[in-house]
């Protein structure tokens, strides 16, 4: 097996783990054993994958053998009834899973909803230009918007609509569940031959199961009234719904199928573009570079557009560093599993064996990222490295690699691209008018991982950019009206 710190019978290295950021440590040992560390949590053997190309050639080059993902007893069989792809191995009904969301977000499908990010995006300028203080809930309303209307072609106005905070509390109560150590039956699953009645672990999450589908059922059948009345605009729900005996899926699988972005789609995209702020905040000769490209292909008569993307190189490579500065998804996403035995560079792989590419080690790795800490877009351009110049690193590997990649970079093109044409993006001022620079390092804790809350100060540049973002909304308001 890879090198690693020795751990304890039964219980392997657990002791050893902290449950706040654990990415940390998997960095730690990563440094002091090498880039494929193992380590065992309770009989389970654990591969942390520390830098880039053990990565691309266990995950992408082996996928055949890495694409699968451990078992999850209770968030996956339990709660889901097998129904979450996420967390199915690599079985068939995950490649059914897999189908429906390829078939939604390919990169040329993509291209067919950059019509409702692009009006979706003004609305969140004229919002942050109405209320900068509050730009996080902006943020937070945008990403949850667009992933609800390209699922089910229904837009949403707050954070605070029913369907946003039933989902979040699925979502909570989901990874509630998935905690190391929680369940007994995790590292016991014999305990589900017990006679049913004997499985205390199942009461609680058979009664959310029964709330999560009652949820998602009405979402499907909300989207299959308005396909009859002919109201519904094209989503992935309407294409999944019109193409269901062909994919050979039962409705209850299409339902959980459709819901996927809701759980993959909405903290990732915002909390990456909470980065964003938050890089400028502590890089500000970036968003003066940033803001003289745009100048000059742009000027201050009309907004970044999508076509634009070709001529604005330095904001592609903006968009690339702040996945990498601090990725999200930190521990690489959920993690991996080995369906059989590997040697890789004479060392012993498992069959069985959970796979990490922990991006906190990855991306901060200074053979790969030279001055890593630092945020410099400067790094992708012009790269002879084609790792650098077709960036997908951020969003995993091989068959697994995020379905919703294509969405996602066209959301933080357009904002970022947007943002740093209208605003100018300053700490905020304490009481005596000092500046206050949040710690760049302050993260929330848990599998997608973003910054804490923080002030800062989003000027208008000048007034033909804000008189251009008003008169855009208006345009706009009507034209999003056909995603009711
Ligand atoms: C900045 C935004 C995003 C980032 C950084 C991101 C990153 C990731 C990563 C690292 C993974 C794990 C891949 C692996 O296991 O190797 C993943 C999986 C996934 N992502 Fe994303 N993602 C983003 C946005 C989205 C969006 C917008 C959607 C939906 C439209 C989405 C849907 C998914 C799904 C369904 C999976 C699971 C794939 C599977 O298990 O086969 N993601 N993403």
């Amino acid at each position: 097996m890879p090198p690693g710190p020795l751990g304890l019978p039964w219980i392997g290295n657990r002791h050893e783990l902290p449950a706040i950021k654990p990415w940390k440590k998997f960095a730690e040992w990563s440094k002091r054993y090498g880039p494929v560390t193992s380590i065992f949590l309770g009989s389970t053997p654990v591969i942390i994958l520390g830098t880039a190309q053990p990565a691309w050639d266990l995950l992408e080059k082996r996928s055949d053998i890495y694409s699968s993902r451990p078992r999850f007893v209770v968030a996956g069989e339990i709660l889901s009834d097998n129904n979450r792809g996420l967390m199915l191995p690599n079985n068939e009904p995950w490649r059914r899973w897999r189908k429906v969301l390829h078939s939604g977000f390919h990169a040329k499908k993509a291209e067919s909803y950059t019509n409702i990010q692009s009006l979706e995006s003004k609305l969140l300028m004229q919002q942050i230009l109405d209320d900068p203080k509050n730009y996080e809930r902006h943020l937070q309303r945008y990403a949850a918007s667009v992933v609800v209307s390209v699922s089910y072609g229904k837009r949403i106005d707050s954070v605070d609509e029913w369907i946003v905070k039933e989902n979040m509390e699925s979502m909570d109560y989901l990874t509630s569940v998935n905690i190391p150590g929680k369940y007994i039956v995790e590292s016991w699953p014999w305990l589900l031959k017990l006679p049913r009645s004997l499985q205390w672990f199942r009461k609680e999450p058979e009664i959310r199961r029964q709330r999560d589908v009652n949820f998602l059922m009405y979402l499907l059948n909300d989207v299959k009234n308005r396909m009859k009345n002919g109201t519904v605009p094209d989503c992935l729900t309407a294409q999944t719904i019109s193409n269901m005996d062909k994919l050979g899926m039962k409705e209850i699988e299409v339902a959980y199928a459709v819901s996927s972005p809701f759980g993959a789609g909405i903290e990732t995209t915002a909390g990456t573009l909470t980065i964003f702020i938050l890089a400028m905040l502590h890089f500000p000769e970036v968003l003066k570079k940033a803001q003289k490209e745009l100048d000059s292909v742009i000027g201050f008569d009309r907004m970044p557009e999508f076509d634009d993307k070709e001529s604005l190189p330095y904001i592609r490579a903006i968009v690339n560093e702040t996945l990498r500065w601090r990725p999200v998804p930190i521990l690489g996403g959920t993690p991996h599993a080995a369906i059989s035995d590997d040697v890789y560079n004479e060392m012993f792989i498992p069959k069985g064996a959970t796979v990490f590419a922990n991006f906190h080690g990855i991306m901060q790795d200074p053979g790969m990222f030279p001055d890593p800490e630092s945020f410099l877009p400067e790094r992708f351009i012009d790269s002879p490295n084609p790792r650098l110049r077709d960036f997908d690193l951020p969003f995993g590997f091989g068959r697994r690699i995020c379905p919703g990649m294509h969405l996602a970079l066209n959301s933080i093109f357009i904002n970022v691209s947007r943002l740093i044409w209208a605003f100018d993006i300053l700490p905020a001022l304490d009481k005596n008018g000092k500046e206050v620079i949040p710690d760049s390092h302050n993260f929330t804790n848990g599998f997608n991982s973003r910054p804490v809350s923080f002030d800062c100060r989003l000027l208008p540049r000048n007034g033909k950019t804000t008189a251009c973002i008003e008169e855009e909304w208006q345009a706009a308001k009507t034209r999003l009206e056909d995603w009711r």
